[in-house]
């Protein structure tokens, strides 16, 4: 299912910008706007280096044009953002030699009422028969073990109860996980089964051209008590950068599918899911998620 939104992450942002001399002045920008991204970039240091004809200004027309805000690059010591947009510090990361980045993490406990968890629980095992195998939309001949699970691509009656919550989280998950606001085109979400001997292998979920737009990954966890599984635990690994392409590294957190709990991470990170084992094996005893993808507008760069 795909809910298809205007944007729930803030349309502007405030900023007061910071100057050389104790001067500030607040304007309010487009989260998209060229102007924002051209002083975050000054503030990052990764703006392009001054040319012979002398130092850059910034011009910022203030009250419809009647008059304006010019400032030398140089005059910027900060901006503060409301809400806030915090910066992926990876130039101070190169200079330290390293090339692995820390995947932020975010787990959220009792996302849901218990009311609301138990509805979703006896949705899913209502709708069993609904559930298809994974396999063939991601296993390929040459990659034939990828993934083992089953999955439900549509559930209107339930979305809402799951959507509600979801929307409000986004703006304090976003800044937890250190990204920055982007105008959101569409929430994607499933509900997915994971039974004995189900797992997921690794993975990232935006790496072909149609998933590019991808930024955030969610999986909201939920299953009968006493808990009917073991295993299914989410391995997220930490980011190696060699000659511009991104792996896996070595490091990884290990996520506890908690009941009621959700976990969000940069859809650009590798995962896996470790093999679940059910011992019954009956449907209703499976790990349980509803988990899908925050897109980006296509044009947005950030
Ligand atoms: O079930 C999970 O914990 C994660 C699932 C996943 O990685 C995916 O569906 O892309
Ligand atoms: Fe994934």
């Amino acid at each position: 299912m795909e809910f298809y939104l205007e944007a729930i992450a803030t349309p502007e942002v405030k900023v007061n910008i910071l100057l050389n001399g104790g001067h500030n002045y607040t304007i309010w920008l487009k989260t998209n706007s060229p102007l924002l991204q051209s002083l975050l970039a000054v503030i990052r240091g990764d703006s392009q280096p001054q040319t012979n004809s002398g130092a850059q200004w910034f011009h910022i027309p203030l009250e419809n044009g009647h008059s304006a805000l010019s400032f030398p690059q140089s005059s910027l010591v900060g901006v503060v953002t409301e809400p806030p947009l915090l910066l992926e510090n990876i130039a101070s990361n190169d200079l330290q030699g390293t090339n692995i980045f820390p995947t932020p993490l975010v787990q959220i406990d009792n996302f849901l009422t218990e009311e609301e968890k138990l509805k979703l629980i006896s949705y899913s095992l209502e709708k069993e028969s609904a559930f298809v195998d994974t396999a063939s939309r991601t296993n390929t001949s040459y990659h034939p073990d990828h993934r083992k699970s089953s999955v439900l691509y549509q559930f209107p009656e339930i979305s809402e109860i799951f959507l509600r919550r979801f929307r409000k989280a986004i703006p304090f998950v976003l800044s937890k996980l250190g990204m920055g606001l982007f105008p959101i085109s569409r929430i994607e979400a499933q509900l997915t089964a994971h039974n004995d001997n189900n797992y997921f292998r690794l993975h990232k979920d935006n790496g072909t051209p149609e998933t590019a737009t991808r930024e955030l990954t969610y999986s909201y966890y939920f299953y009968r008590e006493p808990k009917p599984f073991y295993g299914g635990e989410l391995l997220v690994y930490d980011r190696k950068i060699l000659n511009s392409c991104d792996y896996p590294s070595d490091s990884f957190q290990t996520i506890e599918p908690r009941n009621n709990s959700i976990v969000f991470f940069p859809s650009q990170c590798y995962h896996e899911v470790l093999p679940v084992t059910c011992v019954d094996k009956a449907f209703a005893n499976s790990r349980f998620t509803i988990n899908g993808w925050v897109r980006r507008e296509e044009n947005f760069k950030f």
